[in-house]
């Protein structure tokens, strides 16, 4: 695998509606834009095929992964377009009682190259009234995924993993180049955090960070937070959305990841703590409690 060639890739911003038909027509439209212009990879955002809060519309609207009409549809048009689509991810129902919230990475023959469940669930209570209990309808997963571009290495995750770096670095330290966080950000936490989250998680790894948004205000009366962005690994941020749907795209250079790695060599100067009880966690995190 050569990662010496650059490539293009695109963020499909998208306000995903209440049902998965509608949903879809947009996400086609916009990914055929992204592949017109010349997109090599074209992420989309988290649950790109439905926005639902109310729990019963929700469980009418899923369905298995075997029969989900955006993975048939979103499979075919990678296939035609000859494009890597990553779909940030959908809806699907797990059991009768729990959905997941799972994205694909799909390859330019339309095969599924990899798959992801998020692993931490938004169970938050903001200031001003706003509530969200994800874990309520979705079961989180407990496996971090990377898989091989043409071009390098791919971590998935899913928007509120961001705030947890530990799963970033594990994605960094087992090869990937590009870390990948398609969202659905709340407007008030958007505005405070994520420029600043994921310009972090590409620095602290030296990785390219590609993070496709939901934004505006949806069907469902949600407002989510827009933006997408691609930042590099040094941290510039390379192209990013408002807050209207659309596609933001750039020519990716894969060699900037060695650049960036070998100007600050943070990634191999980590793991440096000792192990005071190993029953705690992961080495590299352990904290020992100071004893002045
Ligand atoms: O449920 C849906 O319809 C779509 N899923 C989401 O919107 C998810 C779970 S509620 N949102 C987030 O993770 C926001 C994280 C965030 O905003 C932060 O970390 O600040």
């Amino acid at each position: 695998m050569s990662a010496d060639h650059s490539f293009t890739a695109a963020m499909v911003q998208m306000r995903t509606g209440l049902l998965p038909e509608q949903s879809l027509e947009q996400g086609i439209k916009l990914i055929r834009q992204a592949a017109a212009q010349g997109a090599d990879y074209v992420q989309t955002p988290e649950v790109s095929n439905m926005m639902q809060l109310n729990r019963k519309a929700l469980f009418e609207h899923l369905a298995d992964e075997a029969d989900d009409l955006s993975l048939k549809a979103y499979r075919a048009l990678a296939a035609e377009l000859k494009i890597h689509l990553h779909i940030g991810s959908l809806a699907l129902r797990a059991t009768s009682e729990r959905a997941v919230n799972r994205s694909f990475l799909i390859g330019p023959d339309g095969g599924v190259i990899a798959s992801y469940d998020k692993i931490h669930m938004f169970d938050i209570d903001l200031p001003g009234g706003e509530s969200y209990r994800e874990s309520a309808n979705y079961q989180p997963g407990e496996t971090a995924v990377i898989a091989d571009l043409p071009w390098g290495r791919i971590g998935l995750t899913i928007c509120y993993d961001v705030r947890f770096p530990a799963l970033y670095r594990a994605l960094a330290e087992s090869g990937a180049s590009f870390l990948t966080v398609p969202s659905a950000f709340t407007r008030k936490t958007g505005e405070a955090h994520w420029h600043t989250l994921l310009r972090a998680r590409a620095i602290e790894n030296g990785c390219f960070v590609f993070a496709a948004a939901q934004a505006g205000l949806h069907e469902n009366k949600r407002e989510t937070f827009g933006h997408s962005l691609i930042v590099a690994p040094w941290g510039e941020v390379l192209a990013e959305g408002g807050i209207e749907p659309g596609v933001f795209m750039t020519k990716i250079d894969p060699a900037l990841v060695e650049t960036a790695r070998k100007t600050v060599p943070s990634l191999q100067h980590g793991r440096r703590f000792s192990v005071a009880d190993p029953k705690s966690g992961p080495d590299y995190l352990h904290v020992v409690r100071g004893s002045a």
